[in-house]
This record gives structure tokens, C-alpha cells and sequence, in this order.
């Protein structure tokens, strides 16, 4: 029996946002690294491009993911989401509300919230609609400057409500910070530049995913 996408969900532990790398031409030879290295979920996360352009991007992730097993996320976009037949899609809190993004993309996809506080996240885990949540940043990140550090203690603050739905830590987390994130109560994390930017994304990922696996 194929397992559903909540099943897949649950179990998955690195989830790896990227751009689509157009400047280096790479994205399909980077992602069958980073997949095979064991990313569970990948976010096509580059606010340069045109609708267009994210469709053929996404289409071209959806086959690397497919042949991986991972799991294709879209972000901000509804629409985009529906017309790629996407896994998931990611809103942050000003993109559309939950319940206008499920009546564009209908009950099957699982959506991901992003949240910045522990009482943000405890909303994200009671709302009807979100499968997922993400909290951060845990630490400020060159990635999405503006934004003030979150810090270790929302990430304690959100693993002590002992959530009910799977959530993610963001933000600044590599492989040199990693414990923390783990000590910190996280065990799922998202990543852009530790992958991205890695010398080797597979031996990256393989990294994270060991570590993370042994946290439990
Ligand atoms: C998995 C994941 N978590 C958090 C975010 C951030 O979303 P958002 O706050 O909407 O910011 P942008 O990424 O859209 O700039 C995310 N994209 N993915
Ligand atoms: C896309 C994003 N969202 C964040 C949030 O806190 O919601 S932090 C972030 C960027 C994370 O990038 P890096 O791993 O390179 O630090
Ligand atoms: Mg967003």
C-alpha cells in the first residue's frame, strides 16, 4: 500500500527550501544529490521568478522527487500549487488564510504554516487545515534578512506544548548548530544555505539526516 502524504509527513525530519538556481543552470543535478543524501521534502523557494518560470522550475523538481520519494512544496502560491499538483504548500502569515488556499487547492495537499512565536505556534497546531508547522528564525539569517531572531527559547517554548501535528525549526540551523536546535526540543528541521550552499550536498544531507534520526 503507498503511504499517504500525512504518513510521509510524519516521518519526514529535513526539509531543504531552495531557489531554482538559475544563475549556476544546476537544480536538477543538486537536488538528486540532496535527495539522495536523504531530504524528505523540498520547497521551490525563489521570489524572482514569474509564474511561468515556477511552473516549469516545479515541474522539473517534481520529477526529481518523484524519483526520490520526497515530497514537492510550494511556497506562498495556491494557485501554482494546484496547477503543479503539489504535495504541499507553505503560507507564511501574510500569505492567503488557510481555509482560501484549501478551496483553491481542494483536501488533498498538506499546507504548512510559518510562525514566529510559541503562541502562534500553538494556534498553527489547533487550525483546521494546517498539517504542519514551522517555527523561526532561530537564529537571523542572511536568507530572510529583516527578520528578528526567534531564538532557542521559542523552540523550547513550542516543544514544551508537546504539539500535536509535526513542526520544523528554521533558520540559520547547519550542521555546526544542529545539537542545539536538538537539545532545544526540535527534532524536524528546514534548511536553505546548509544545503545550497554545502561543498556536497549528499554527504550534507546524509549528515543531518543521521544526526536527526539518532535524536529520535
Ligand atoms: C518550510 C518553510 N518554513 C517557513 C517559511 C517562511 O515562510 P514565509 O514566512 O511566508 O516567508 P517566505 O519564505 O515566503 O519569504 C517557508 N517558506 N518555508
Ligand atoms: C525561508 C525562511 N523562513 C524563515 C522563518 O523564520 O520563517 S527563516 C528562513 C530562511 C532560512 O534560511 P537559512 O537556512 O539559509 O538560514
Ligand atoms: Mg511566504
Amino acid at each position: 500500500m503507498t503511504a499517504s502524504l500525512r504518513e510521509r509527513l510524519a516521518s519526514a525530519r529535513l526539509y531543504l527550501c531552495t531557489d531554482a538556481r538559475t544563475e549556476r543552470g544546476d537544480l536538477a543535478g543538486f537536488l538528486d544529490e540532496a535527495l539522495a543524501g536523504g531530504v524528505d521534502v523540498v520547497q521551490l523557494r525563489d521570489k524572482t521568478l514569474e509564474a511561468r518560470q515556477e511552473l516549469a522550475v516545479l515541474e522539473t523538481m517534481r520529477e526529481v522527487c518523484e524519483r526520490h520519494g520526497a515530497l514537492l512544496a510550494v511556497n506562498d502560491r495556491a494557485d501554482i500549487a494546484r496547477a503543479v499538483r503539489a504535495d504541499v504548500l507553505h503560507l507564511g502569515q501574510g500569505d492567503l488564510p488557510v481555509r482560501h488556499a484549501r478551496d483553491v487547492i481542494g483536501d488533498g495537499p498538506l499546507i504548512g504554516r510559518s510562525n514566529s512565536t510559541v503562541e502562534l505556534a500553538s494556534a498553527a497546531d489547533g487550525e483546521d487545515g494546517v498539517d504542519y508547522f514551522c517555527v523561526g528564525p532561530v537564529w537571523a539569517t542572511p536568507t530572510k534578512p529583516g527578520r528578528a531572531a526567534a531564538g532557542l527559547p521559542v523552540v523550547e517554548g513550542v516543544a514544551a506544548l508537546r504539539p500535536a501535528r509535526p513542526w520544523f525549526a528554521i533558520g540559520g540551523i547547519d550542521l555546526g548548530n544542529l545539537d542545539e536546535v536538538l537539545a532545544a526540543g526540535a527534532r524536524r528541521v528546514v534548511v536553505v544555505r546548509a544545503l545550497t550552499e554545502a561543498e556536497d550536498p549528499r554527504a550534507a544531507a546524509a549528515e543531518f539526516g543521521r544526526r536527526l534520526a539518532e535524536a529520535g
